[in-house]
């Protein structure tokens, strides 16, 4: 990629052919732009930038709509821009799924005071972050799929319209619901998370719309619904397939007029509410054997946000036990253990976390108390081993070679790729950590 502007904490990577008066109106505003082709390897983000992404498609050509195709579809973690004018070809399905993938665009002239207050509320809405694991706050994870995932989260969260967060138990759907909650205009109002799977079903309608006094048998007093005490934020209804039927029929109404009514009055109130709901078993089932409202269903499921499971996050897993481990440490103020073996991390990676992340957080806390040296080992995360075949098979010389890649990528990843950090960890210089990574055929940009 070739660029210019000076090195930056946060800037505009413009990828096309800005003129004079555009860059410079970026630059002023405080957002420099480092001009890039599509055509190139990568975003070139370096290590704590903040960077927004202009896809420049303001020429009639195929060549370069591809290559920007690529590059969008290569970067879903940055936010995208799309720059479109009379000459773009929006009916070509390729500029469609730029389009698509952005989060917004302007049309030529561009009109760079409303770009730099698009920018402005990027920035404000603290959904531009340097690259980094924790790229939006709690939840960890350097996989395609988890880039895609934020991507998504990142789209939806400005939509004020009801998602349904579908996975596994633990895969952190919580989590997701609580960034999409940040991530939107209603960030400064409430967040309530409720599990409809904890509430008593007689007390359910009560727990979220309210009671009027003398409702039933001892409701002394008027109390004030979940969603009346969300207004103005979210509702995150967590287990919605256990809702009963009669609260599904108040939440459909809800969700279709924005009324409900307090239990023991007729009087409707009206809420600003949104709702976000979870589900870990298949409420396409439920529908069919008829446990829960097809028009209900059809009401939440607006969009929808797939949790992956752990076991397809690939190197998530040493990611996130290394961050649980640290926050252990944190908590617990405890200078050991401080990292995980090789065969503790080859156990880690070959288990198939049917509890997810909770089990993998449950497991590194416990690892962390029994553990007795500086390294977690694989009998104290409980986890079957796994044997080191290759190393085995291939005699010592190779085993020794494998080792010293496993440690020096090990060490990276736990450094977040610091490499002055890796070498002090690992005692070595710095010019040795890049000497062993191109011994190692690691390639550090494509790693981060
Ligand atoms: N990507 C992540 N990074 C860091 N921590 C995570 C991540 N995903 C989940 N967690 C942690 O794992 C635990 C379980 O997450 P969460 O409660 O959001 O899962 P869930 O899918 O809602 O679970 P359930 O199906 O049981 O309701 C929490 O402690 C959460 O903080």
């Amino acid at each position: 990629m070739h660029t210019s502007g000076a090195a930056t904490r946060r800037c505009v990577v413009w990828f096309g052919q800005p003129d004079r008066a555009e860059q410079d109106a970026l630059a002023l505003a405080g957002w420099p732009v480092r001009v890039a082709d599509a055509g190139s390897d990568g975003v070139g983000i370096r290590n704590g930038d903040i960077v927004v992404a202009l896809a420049d498609l303001r020429v009639d050509d195929r060549g370069v709509h591809e290559a920007m195709e690529r590059m969008v579809a290569e970067h879903p973690g940055v936010p995208w821009i799309a720059l479109v004018s009379p000459e773009t070809p929006a009916r070509e399905p390729t500029v469609k799924r730029v389009l698509r993938d952005c989060i917004d665009f302007f049309t030529s002239p561009i009109d760079t005071e409303r770009l730099q207050q698009a920018l402005a509320r990027l920035s404000g809405s603290g959904r531009l972050r340097g690259g980094g694991p924790a790229d939006i706050a709690g939840m960890v994870g350097e996989s395609r799929v988890m880039h895609q995932l934020r991507a998504t989260i990142r789209k939806y969260a400005p939509v004020d319209l009801p998602v349904l967060i579908t996975g596994e138990t633990g895969t952190g759907k919580e989590v997701a619901a609580s960034a999409l909650h940040r991530l939107s205009a209603r960030a400064e109002r409430p967040f309530v998370p409720i599990n409809c799977g904890a509430l008593p079903p007689n007390l359910v309608q009560s727990e979220l719309f309210g009671h009027e006094r003398g409702a039933f048998t001892g409701a002394n007093a008027r109390r004030v619904g979940h969603i009346e005490s969300a207004s103005g934020g979210t509702v995150f209804l967590d287990e919605i397939g256990d809702l009963p039927l009669d609260a599904q029929t108040s939440l459909l109404r809800f969700l279709q007029e924005g009324t409900f009514e307090r239990l023991g009055s007729s009087q409707p109130i009206r809420a600003d509410v949104r709702v976000l709901a979870a589900t870990h078993v298949d409420l396409e089932k439920a529908v069919a054997e008829g446990r829960f409202r097809e028009d209900l269903y059809y009401r939440l499921n607006v969009l929808r946000l797939p949790m992956p499971p752990l076991r397809e996050r690939g190197g998530d897993v040493e990611l996130l036990a290394q961050f649980f481990l640290e926050q252990f440490r944190q908590q617990h103020r405890t200078g050991q253990p401080v990292s995980f073996s090789a065969s503790a991390r080859r156990a880690m990676r070959a288990f198939a976390w049917p509890g997810n992340v909770r089990e993998l957080l449950n497991r590194v806390q416990r690892a962390a108390v029994v553990a007795e040296g500086p390294l977690i080992d694989t009998a104290d995360l409980d986890l079957p081993a796994q044997p080191a075949e290759r190393s085995v098979a291939a005699g010592l010389g190779e085993a020794r070679i494998l080792a010293e890649r496993d440690a020096i990528l090990a060490c990276l990843r736990e450094t977040r790729f610091n490499i002055s950090e890796c070498a002090r960890r690992l005692r070595i210089s710095r010019v040795t950590v890049y000497r062993l990574c191109k011994k190692h055929r690691l390639a550090l940009d494509e790693l981060r």
